[in-house]
């Protein structure tokens, strides 16, 4: 697959269990973390380290105002794919969870 990608700043690389998605069951943030972590020594050992360390990582399936900070705190997720809570008022509080990085 790797290979067939000719320029790395074009893709996200998503984690969606489908067990999460639109269920109200998310995954938690050491679950999503172990995932993305993989995911990156994936990205590290196929790629490059560049790509491992620029390459965004987002989580998706069941992300909520409740949930998205401590899932926004683990060190390799990145962002994320919001289904349901983005047709919520919520939505404003998983998109200010980037903060988190920010005070990282
Ligand atoms: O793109 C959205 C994902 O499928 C997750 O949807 P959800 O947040 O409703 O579980």
């Amino acid at each position: 697959m790797a290979a067939k990608i000719s320029n790395w700043t074009d893709v996200v690389l998503a984690y969606e269990p489908v067990w999460a998605i639109g269920t109200g069951k998310v995954a938690t943030p050491a679950q999503a973390q172990e995932v993305h972590f993989e995911l990156r020594k994936w990205l590290q050992a196929n790629v490059s380290p560049e790509v491992a360390a620029s390459t965004r990582i987002i989580y998706g399936g069941s992300v909520t105002a409740a949930n998205c900070k401590e899932l926004a705190a683990q060190p390799d997720v990145d962002g994320f794919l919001v289904g349901g809570a983005s047709l919520k008022p919520e939505f404003i509080d998983i998109i200010k969870s980037a903060e988190v990085k920010k005070n990282a």
